[in-house]
């Protein structure tokens, strides 16, 4: 017999049992919407390059958008592409009424610059929801006409799994980007925290995280939060996907870690989402989740999508 695993006392927040239940949501609510209207939701991904795991993110989201029911466009674009050339697509995409969702996988080639494709988008089609006018929307609370990022999103429903009234906790954000840090922490803020957003400037991290009752790492730096930088009882979220040498698997294997050191985490924490099965899963979910809303908002019957992020 095998030594008995010592078991973590925290709670795992698993993204195989939570975002399915997320993606059973947007199956029903595609079934009424296609019933009740006709309208078909479509979701466009457009990626540029040959980065593999891109790739791979890319390839996953048209088979979840295919197991949903969507109709399903994955435009790959040669490293070479010119911005213009990009920017004729997503006008293109802008146009097309069989299209409801559009997103470009970033990080785009450094001849292209991301804001201005970000920018050229419909925000009405915007379901990773980085266009000015849904972040826009976000901060100023118009959450019925918002697209919100699929990340932050995937978190907020996470983290109300273990707590569903966040009002009043402590919550710390760590890493201060456009596509995660600083749309996680409006989330987070509209949810009544007190929200601390926390970046490479930031003085004595480690006591900061632990003044956190909610805990959001992205940082993209493998297990850079440690067990004693986690409050006892606190809820984790580890947004971070870092791929590290896995000599233990084979010479040149390589394994998926987040930004905090789960093993040290998990025995601190009161939940935790793990990585991989975490975050990701649940990124996907919210990004068939957010094209089913633009659907239902482009064929007038928002309440449709809208039923997906209510209980
Ligand atoms: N699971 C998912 O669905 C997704 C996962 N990710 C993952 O999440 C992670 C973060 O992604 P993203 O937000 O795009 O990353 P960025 O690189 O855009 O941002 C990283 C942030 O972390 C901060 N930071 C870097 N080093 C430190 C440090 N030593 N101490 C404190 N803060 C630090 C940076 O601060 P500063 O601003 O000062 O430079 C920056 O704000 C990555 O691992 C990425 O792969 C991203 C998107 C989706
Ligand atoms: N415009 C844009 N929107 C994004 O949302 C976006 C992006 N660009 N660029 C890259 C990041 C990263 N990202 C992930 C999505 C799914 C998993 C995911 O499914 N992860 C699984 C499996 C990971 C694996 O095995 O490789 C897991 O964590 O279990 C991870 C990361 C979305 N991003
Ligand atoms: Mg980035």
């Amino acid at each position: 017999m095998s030594e008995p695993q010592a078991r973590p006392k925290a709670q795992i927040i698993a993204g195989k049992v939570i975002a399915p239940q997320t993606i059973d949501k947007v199956k029903a609510a595609r079934e009424t919407l296609e019933a009740e209207t006709g309208v078909k939701p479509g979701l466009a991904v457009v990626i540029v390059g040959e980065d593999p795991a891109s790739q791979v993110y890319v390839r996953n989201k048209g088979l979840k958008a295919e197991e949903c029911g969507f109709h399903s466009e994955t435009h790959r674009l040669p490293e070479a592409t010119s911005e213009a050339e990009l920017l004729a697509l997503i006008t293109r995409l802008n146009a097309d009424p069989k299209i409801h969702g559009i997103l470009a996988q970033l990080p785009l080639p450094k001849h292209i610059s991301e804001k201005a494709v970000i920018a050229a988008i419909d925000p009405d089609k915007d379901v990773d929801g980085l266009s000015p006018i849904n972040v826009g929307r976000l901060v100023s609370g118009l959450a019925d006409e918002a697209l919100v990022s699929c990340t932050p999103a995937g978190c907020l429903v996470m983290a109300k799994s273990v707590t569903p009234d966040l009002s009043g906790l402590n919550a710390v954000v760590v890493g201060r980007s456009n596509i995660v840090g600083k749309p996680v922490a409006h989330l987070l803020l509209a949810e009544n925290c007190t929200v601390t957003i926390a970046h490479s400037r930031t003085r004595d991290l480690p006591s900061v995280c632990r003044s956190a009752d909610i805990l959001v790492a992205a940082v993209g730096r493998a297990k850079m939060i440690k067990g004693d930088w986690v409050k006892p009882g606190a809820t984790v979220i580890d947004v971070g996907i870092n791929r590290i040498p896995a000599p233990e698997k084979g010479e040149g294997k390589t394994r998926l870690v987040g930004d905090v050191d789960f093993d040290e985490a998990a025995e601190v924490a009161g939940a935790i989402t793990p990585v991989p099965g975490g975050v990701g899963l649940m990124t996907i979910a919210m990004l068939m989740a957010n094209t089913v809303i633009a659907a239902s908002r482009k064929a007038g019957r928002p309440e449709i999508g809208a039923g997906i992020l209510k209980g």
